[in-house]
């Protein structure tokens, strides 16, 4: 056992990295007997000093965060900041002064992962970022390390603790929107700016990081195709109870068949009751994998909040400590594979399209036969009229599986029939 303490600076203090600084107090013993040696905290970035920091001594506390990670006696730095700058310049600096770095960011990884992959392998550091994707959840390392020699072809699955709590608050106890936002903003699920949660970007990055790990290439923000939960309502809610499925923000990243190319793509979906991601509640994440060898796997837990976002940053730190120690690092950059993102018109999927047309005869037939010019074929149709009798009724329709082009195309040429009042909402079925 080596008795010289490894030193971490710990830049941010905020929901993740208060409770990253406690469990580092209240775990010491356990956490050097994992790692082989003592772990000390050497210093502490924040932007506000003059806030009152429970179980940190206020001589660690900072705000000349460059300074902390230009010592050359830090080993490890936790960037617990967010946002892309100074985060990047902070941890790409670590890496020039010899430290390794944990992260939780995972709107920088999207971003600009590709900087501070060369980074850390210039520089012979490690770069490890479980809490970036699903909290607590283990699932970069499986994806980096245990499935290393298999195929992964599809990871799909509810990555945003924020907008799963507020989807469910909305579907289970009629709460509104922005009730359910607030809660989740209390709990500490939500990104400082909640609108990354709720326009689907930090679901968008998290695939984007899930997609190039899976897939070995490189997907950035930019490719993943993103919609966020902001125009669901509650009548999406309960047209989706009467299909007998819920709503959830989906990320889906696919192999092509072929295996040249990939997509990612986070967007609200239909799933029935009896999926199991159906039963994901509260700020809670799952995400399957789907590998040629394993089969399919299910990763589920606590995706949000400080405490389980704390614990992957724990792990982290302590591989990470132990890789110093052994004079290695862990698996690097992963993307060896160049594939091209494709578009989402090419995605091929299901969708529920919610129809205001004029209660008289022969629209039916009118927007079927939309339908069937543009290739989309369709499952099921119910036309309710309006008790009020004002001549418009409203139409459901499920369609078989289509390009997603071919259903904008589709959705585009209804909005232009005199009888089609509206286009209420168009949800993809995702799950069957
Ligand atoms: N909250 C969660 O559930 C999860 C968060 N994450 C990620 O973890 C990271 C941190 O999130 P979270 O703890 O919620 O965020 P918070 O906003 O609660 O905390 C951010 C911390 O960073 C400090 N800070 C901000 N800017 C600077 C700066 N320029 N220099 C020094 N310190 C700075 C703040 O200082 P001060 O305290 O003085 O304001 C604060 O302590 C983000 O990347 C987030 O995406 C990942 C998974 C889950
Ligand atoms: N805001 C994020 C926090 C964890 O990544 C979420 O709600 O999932």
């Amino acid at each position: 056992m080596r008795t010289r303490p490894l030193k971490v600076a710990l830049l941010g203090c905020g929901v993740v990295g208060s409770e990253v600084a406690r469990i580092m107090t209240t775990h010491a013993d356990d956490l050097t007997a994992r790692i082989g040696a003592p772990v000390e905290l050497a210093g502490v970035a924040v932007r506000r000093p003059g806030k009152v920091r429970e179980g940190i001594d206020p001589a660690l506390i900072t705000t000349d965060a460059t300074a902390l990670v230009e010592r050359d006696d830090i080993d490890v730095v936790v960037e617990v900041i967010g946002g892309i700058e100074p985060a990047r310049t902070l941890i790409t600096t670590a890496f020039a002064h010899g430290a390794s770095v944990v992260s939780a960011n995972k709107a920088l990884l999207a971003e600009d992962g590709a900087t501070l992959y060369e980074a850390a392998e210039r520089h012979g550091r490690d770069l490890y970022f479980e809490a970036a994707v699903a909290g607590a959840i283990p699932l970069i390392r499986p994806l980096r390390e245990s499935l290393a020699g298999d195929t992964v072809n599809r990871v799909l699955g509810i990555v945003n603790g924020t907008t799963n709590f507020i989807l469910d608050r909305m579907d289970t106890a009629g709460a509104g929107y922005s009730e359910a936002l607030d809660e989740a903003t209390a709990l500490g699920y939500a990104e400082a700016d909640p609108t990354a949660d709720v326009e689907g970007f930090d679901a968008a990055a998290k695939a984007a990081i899930l997609a190039g790990i899976a897939f070995h290439t490189r997907v950035r923000l930019d490719d993943v195709h993103r919609e966020g939960i902001t125009e669901v309502t509650s009548a999406d809610l309960a047209s989706a109870q009467r299909m007998g499925c819920t709503v959830k923000l989906l990320a889906i990243c696919e192999r092509a068949a072929d295996g040249r190319s990939v997509t990612a793509r986070v967007h609200p979906a239909m799933i029935p009751l009896s999926h199991p991601l159906a039963s994901v509640r509260e700020a809670y994440n799952a995400v399957f994998v789907e590998a040629a060898a394993a089969g399919q796997l299910m990763f589920y837990g606590p995706g949000a909040g400080g405490s389980p976002t704390a614990s992957a940053v724990l792990g982290d730190l302590v591989a990470v400590c132990r890789n110093k120690l052994a004079g290695a690092t862990g698996p690097g950059e992963s993307a060896y594979t160049r594939l091209p993102v494709s578009p989402m018109g090419d995605v091929v999927t299901r969708y529920h399209i919610s129809l205001d047309v004029a209660d008289k005869p022969g629209v039916l037939a009118q927007v079927a036969a939309v339908f069937a010019e543009h290739g989309v074929s369709i499952d099921t149709v119910r036309q309710k009229g309006r008790p009020d009798g004002d001549g418009e009724a409203s139409l459901v329709v499920v369609t078989h599986r289509a390009r997603d082009a071919a259903l904008s195309g589709t959705v585009e040429a209804l909005r232009k029939l005199d009888t089609v009042r509206g286009v209420a909402s168009i949800m993809r079925v995702e799950g069957e």
